[in-house]
């Protein structure tokens, strides 16, 4: 017996993920595309679907993920602006329907996913590490979701070897020319027309230094994530937060 495919909707359809993911769900024979929505629309026009998949805004996905939890809709989601604060309701909206099942992942390309797993890898054994993640100019937040994430867990490992903050001599400084700081690592944004996604993750030690970089040249390099996601979220209930997760790295 064939199984029925999963029924899926998209919101942010008419976005530049949403539409690449519209296009990759109708291209697959497992699953089939039941509602593509974008800003303003009413998200009762998901209609029955089982899994949604959200591409919109930071400022947008907390209310469209309480909807989808209320309603008992599985969701994978690749909007960026996830805080601890925003997880910890999650978890607790979640707590109440133990079949439902959400993936957030920063990042979906596999290749990202990859590099941040190498990173946490090698921190423990260099002094210093600094992460540039480059993007198109028409991106809302920075730094970056990958990047935010990757120096969390670049910051969870140095803590958990015990290395001491990486040496920096400087004293006088431009507002932001050292860029941000996540858990106690250097986050720098570059914003340009050609780019796509691009992340360079640096350690500095002893005499030489390692440098991690990924790009996703075309927002295709995002799909097989994404359609993994949906096939798997339907059956891994709870709140799960990395790709990593699902690929068992
Ligand atoms: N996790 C990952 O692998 C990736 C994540 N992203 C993230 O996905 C998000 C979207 O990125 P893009 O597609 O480049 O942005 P975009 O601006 O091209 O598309 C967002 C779309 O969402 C729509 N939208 C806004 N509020 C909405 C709402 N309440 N309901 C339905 N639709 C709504 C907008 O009208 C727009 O069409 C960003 O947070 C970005 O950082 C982007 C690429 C990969
Ligand atoms: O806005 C984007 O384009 C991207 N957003 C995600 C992020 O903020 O990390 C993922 C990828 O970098 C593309």
């Amino acid at each position: 017996m064939t199984e029925s495919p999963i029924r899926v909707g998209v919101l942010g359809a008419r976005g530049r993920m949403g539409a690449t993911v519209v296009q990759a769900v109708e291209g697959a024979e497992d699953l089939r595309l039941v509602a593509a929505l974008d800003a303003g629309e009413d998200l009762a026009g998901l209609g029955d679907a089982q899994v949604v998949v959200d591409f919109t805004h930071p400022d947008a996905v907390m209310g469209n993920l309480r909807h989808l939890i209320g309603h008992g809709v599985h969701a994978v989601v690749g909007t960026t602006g996830f805080t601890e604060e925003r997880l910890a309701e999650l978890r607790g909206l979640l707590a109440a329907k133990p079949e439902l099942g959400v993936l957030i992942a920063p990042n979906f390309a596999l290749g990202a996913v990859l590099a941040m797993r190498f990173a946490t890898q090698a921190a423990r054994f260099y002094a210093s590490a600094e992460v540039v993640e480059l993007h198109h100019n028409r991106k809302a937040d920075a730094p970056s979701g990958t990047a935010a994430h990757t120096a969390r867990m670049i910051g969870a490992a140095r803590a958990e070897a015990g290395l001491a903050p990486g040496p920096d001599a400087t004293t006088s400084e431009v507002d932001g020319a050292r860029g941000a700081e996540v858990d106690g690592v250097r986050v720098h944004s570059v914003r340009l027309p050609g780019l796509v996604a691009h992340e360079e993750i640096m350690f500095g030690g002893e005499g030489e230094t390692l440098t991690i970089r990924h790009d996703s040249i075309d927002r295709s390099s995002f799909m097989p994530g994404v359609l993994l996601g949906v096939r798997t979220v339907v059956s891994r209930p709870g709140l799960t937060v990395g790709l990593e997760n699902v690929l068992d790295l």
